[in-house]
């Protein structure tokens, strides 16, 4: 039986019995949060078949932003307040180019897109008892404002949420891997972390058999997978690799992550295999299930600091699932310092085995001594 909830999207303890209410911590978080990623990626996928050229802006960094980045912030972002008014977001957009004359036709755009979703009645795979039921739609300047709230600093202390709308929005245009990516960090801990591939093979044993599906993790609690089409759970291990066996996951871009030292660190560890190249944070879903097991992101020597966005929610899929994220001197990475990871350096995922065996690799490849 559907639990009738009072407002749009409103999680409270109220709305639960005491049969569906789980008592396990960041449970409400968990139960929202897979509403919202759920919801953003059914948005995106269907972005993606309507897209047209001029529904693409380019961003001051060069970096491609569409109306489905925008619309889907809009809509975790709505989402989020509703549930937990008071917690801060870190977003990677915002609304500026939208607030403009010449923004206009976009943001028309977005806000039909935004509303879509909210409105929409339950999406594949929600589970009805958790009675996380259709919204209202908002004002334009409602939704602006929602893309706004994630403006946030960051610091080091409290509660904040990271929303990526697309991970990958190079990856999304070339109908290839991308992600909806959200984090719940408390005094600059990751807690929660929740990436939905609508494009990923389910099995990577099957690459032509079902795609779409969620990566869960709460701390302590484990690292999940579920299908969008559903909600059966598996729970993912990492397994364990010698160095040799090992093949890479790295970034398609060369501009983000530094193909030709991570050949030189692979041929240093003896990897025969060839790298897998896939947009976006998918890649620490695909390292928490064992697709790969080595998740390599080395700086190409522009000075880029990366962004808090684009990494917290996917170490804490590898950490549940048994691995380890260090940046690339060995140094955990720190979400406390801001928007940005501040003075990490590159990433290294890998499982326990064979983390330490890497860094060395590393140093070796690049002369950088490791700090731990
Ligand atoms: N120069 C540079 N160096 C490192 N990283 C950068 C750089 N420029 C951008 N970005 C960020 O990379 C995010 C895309 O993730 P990936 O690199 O894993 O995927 S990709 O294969 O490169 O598309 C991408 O995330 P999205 O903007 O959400 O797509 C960016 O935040
Ligand atoms: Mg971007
Ligand atoms: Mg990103
Ligand atoms: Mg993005």
């Amino acid at each position: 039986m559907r639990i009738p909830v009072r407002g749009i999207f409103t999680l409270t303890t109220r709305s639960y019995s005491s049969t569906t209410m789980s008592t396990s911590q960041f449970a409400l978080e968990r139960q929202l949060g897979l509403s919202a990623v759920r919801r953003a990626c059914a948005l995106t996928s269907s972005v993606f078949n309507k897209l047209i050229k001029n529904e693409t802006l380019t961003k001051g960094d060069k970096s491609p932003v569409t109306v489905g980045d925008y619309a889907a912030q809009a809509l975790i972002s709505v989402m989020l307040k509703n549930s937990f008014p008071q917690d801060p977001i870190v977003g990677e957009e915002d609304a500026a180019e939208l607030r403009v004359e010449e923004g206009r036709v976009l943001r028309e755009r977005i806000i039909e897109l935004a509303n879509e979703a909210l409105v929409a009645p339950f999406v594949e795979g929600d589970k009805p008892e958790w009675g996380i039921g259709p919204g209202q739609a908002k004002t334009s300047a409602e939704l602006l404002d929602a893309i706004d709230r994630g403006n946030y600093d960051g610091g080091r202390t409290g509660r904040m949420w990271t929303i990526d709308p697309i991970d990958g929005t190079k990856g999304f245009l070339r109908g290839e891997q991308y992600a909806v990516c959200l984090s719940l960090l408390v005094d600059a801990r990751v807690q929660l972390g929740i990436i939905g591939c609508p494009n990923l093979p389910v099995d990577a044993t099957k690459p032509d058999g079902e795609r779409g599906c969620i990566f869960v993790a709460v701390r302590g609690q484990g690292c999940q997978q579920i299908p969008l089409s559903g909600y059966t759970e598996t729970t993912l291990r990492m397994p364990a690799f010698t160095p040799s066996s090992l093949n890479t996951l790295e970034s398609v871009e060369a501009l983000h992550s530094s193909h030709s030292t991570a050949d030189t660190i692979a041929s240093i560890l003896g990897i025969t295999r060839p790298p897998l190249r896939m947009d976006s944070q998918a890649k620490y879903g695909c390292l928490a299930r064992g697709d790969g097991g080595l998740y390599l992101r080395m700086p190409t020597g522009v000075g880029y600091r990366e962004k808090i966005w684009d990494h917290a929610p996917g170490a804490i899929l590898v950490e549940e699932a048994g691995g380890i994220v260090t940046d690339s001197r060995g140094v955990p990475l720190d979400f406390g310092l801001g928007r940005t990871l501040g003075e990490n350096f590159g990433v290294v995922a890998a499982g326990k085995e064979v983390h330490a065996a890497v860094l060395d690799a590393v140093q070796q490849a690049t002369g950088t001594k490791a700090k731990v």
